[in-house]
């Protein structure tokens, strides 16, 4: 029997033909550190066993809430409702504001409304994640424009479908945050034709194609649905602007072009939790109906895991409001969220090469333009303004950022140099060589500069609080600090040991220099003397310039 605090929505769940295996399954109050509310197995379930299915009528998105037909299509585009998270935000807005009458009133009864993200956050608790790649993120501005922009004047066009006396409540801007961050950490992201019964591949009896089976496995939206195999999309840049999904289906696209993927809130499915590589559960999107199966044995008592991507902790705080917070295989006897990277963004690379530069060339001192035009051929040929940077044992054959190191690489080409691999098309082969190394090491070294604290105080500071009873810690008094500090925790550890691993590197590739000038042996990748050789007129930067 289900918990009586799920019971009305089990109820709901079921009588809209939803199906549920309540003898395997049930959805229950666990610890904040086990993720507070979700399901847990009451029996033993084998592999490949169906816990439950959620008809496709029951998902609520802007085709099948009634609202869009109600507002006419012409006017949602005319609003820009069709672009971004806005037009979803308001269907929830306005489900919500039709109480019994929604169909998805026991549904959106039981969502949270409270929740633990930054975009909740006082600025004095923003400050403790200075440093990190949280805070530039938030896009809680924009999620304001698009409500002032957009929603606003949308819910003002039609009195007859926003009622006056319902502003307030259903409609007022945090009640727009509210269900941007329901979106953000509980939707899905569906292929847009994928539930058409008209699409071939997709009929009756015939098994499911790859591409349609296989797209909601990480699926927890399209906060949760990060690494689908069949999109070309990158969706964890896509939350990028806070709640609105505006660089996955958003303002980038034509006015009349259909969103490239459905961004759909999915009863039930959304009730399960996730943990760093834990998931025993992968959701199958098929053409009537989507359902949860089991892909490894889950014994009785233990939780149903899902995925959402395994996102290091920025990602998690940013989406979800908690953090992952587990041994680390790298660092015996610490703890943290083994998927954690750092982020590094170009204009800290291009200061740190201009600064190795002018402190070789005895010409005219470089400045940032003088890298315009690479910069620019970097972006177009589709490389990111952000490097970045994972543990360096995440990956033992490129332990430092391949591309971090390939656009350090770019800066440095003589102008010939550069001609050449425009002409190629391609960006220059990442060499570690000691001169590209001494940048790495830099760069690092910079970016560590950014963090208010040390990671050796905030490693003290985190051994005083724990996750179940932060409150009234002496020194992290919140919840909310506590997340930031591990959030910071996990960056710095993965830049130091990058930095680390880095030096190792550079005292080597020096090391095998120095024996390569004593030895007079030819082949010094030394990069300066290089550089001035290829230019021929005192200075690859005298030549770079125009
Ligand atoms: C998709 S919902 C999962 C269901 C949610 N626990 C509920 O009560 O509705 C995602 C939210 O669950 C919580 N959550 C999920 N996994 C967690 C974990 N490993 N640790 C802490 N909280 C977690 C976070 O609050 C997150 O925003």
């Amino acid at each position: 029997m289900p918990s009586s605090e799920i019971q009305p929505f089990f109820s709901w769940f079921q009588a809209q033909n939803g199906y549920i295996d309540t003898l395997a399954m049930d959805v229950v109050q666990l610890p904040p550190s086990e993720g507070g509310r979700g399901a847990i197995a009451l029996i033993d379930i084998p592999e490949n066993h169906v816990l439950f299915s959620v008809p496709r009528s029951l998902i609520l998105s802007t085709r099948t809430s009634a609202l869009p037909s109600k507002f006419g299509p012409a006017a949602w585009k005319r609003f820009k409702l069709h672009q971004g998270w806005a037009g979803l935000m308001l269907c929830m807005m306005w489900e919500a504001a039709q109480g019994a009458q929604s169909k998805w009133s026991a549904y959106l009864d039981m969502m949270p409304r409270k929740f633990d993200t930054p975009m909740f956050w006082s600025e004095a608790e923003l400050e403790e994640l200075k440093g990190t790649s949280v805070v530039d993120k938030l896009g809680k501005d924009q999620a304001e424009k698009d409500y002032a922009e957009k929603v606003v004047p949308a819910i003002q066009s039609r009195p007859d479908l926003f009622r006056q006396e319902d502003l307030a409540t259903y409609y007022s801007l945090d009640a727009y945050h509210m269900m941007g961050t329901r979106i953000l950490s509980r939707s899905f992201t569906l292929e847009p034709d994928e539930g058409d019964s008209d699409n071939e591949d997709q009929e009756q009896g015939k098994a499911p194609p790859e591409s349609a089976a296989d797209v909601g496995n990480t699926s927890i939206g399209s906060a949760m649905d990060v690494d689908q195999p069949t999109t070309s999309e990158k969706p964890a840049e896509a939350q990028e602007s806070g709640h609105d999904h505006e660089a996955d289906s958003g303002d980038e696209e034509d006015e009349d072009e259909e969103p490239r993927v459905e961004v759909a809130m999915v009863p039930l499915a959304d009730i399960l939790n996730a943990r760093y590589k834990t998931d025993n559960v992968k959701l199958f999107h098929e053409p009537e109906c989507l359902r949860m199966v089991s892909t490894k044995p889950i014994k009785a008592g233990e939780q149903i895991w899902n995925t959402y991507g395994d996102l290091p902790n920025a990602e998690l705080l940013r989406g979800f409001g908690h953090v992952d917070y587990l041994p680390l295989p790298f660092a015996p006897g610490e703890y943290g969220n083994p998927g954690d990277v750092v982020e590094i963004r170009a204009d800290i690379v291009v200061q740190c090469v201009l600064d190795a530069l002018n402190g070789e060339a005895t010409s005219k001192k470089l400045i940032t333009s003088d890298f315009e035009e690479r910069i620019d051929w970097w972006l177009e040929e589709g490389g990111d303004d952000t490097f970045t940077i994972e543990h360096p044992s995440a990956d033992p054959d490129a332990p430092l950022s391949i591309l971090l190191q390939s656009f350090i690489k770019l800066l440095l080409l003589t102008d010939a140099e550069f001609k050449k691999a425009q002409s190629k098309g391609r960006p220059p082969k990442p060499t570690a060589d000691a001169r590209n190394l001494r940048i790495v090491c830099d760069i690092f070294r910079k970016r560590k500069t950014l963090y208010a604290t040390s990671l050796e105080d905030d490693l003290q500071t985190v051994k005083q609080t724990s996750l179940d009873a932060t409150l009234g810690m002496e020194k992290v008094p919140s919840l909310n600090l506590r997340h930031a500090l591990i959030v910071r925790i996990g960056e710095k550890r993965v830049l130091q040991d990058a930095l680390n691993y880095a030096s190792e590197m550079l005292q080597q590739a020096e090391k095998k220099e120095k024996e390569e000038k004593q030895d007079g042996r030819t082949g010094s990748s030394s990069g300066a003397g290089k550089r001035k050789a290829d230019s021929g007129d005192g200075g690859a930067g005298k030549k770079r310039r125009k």
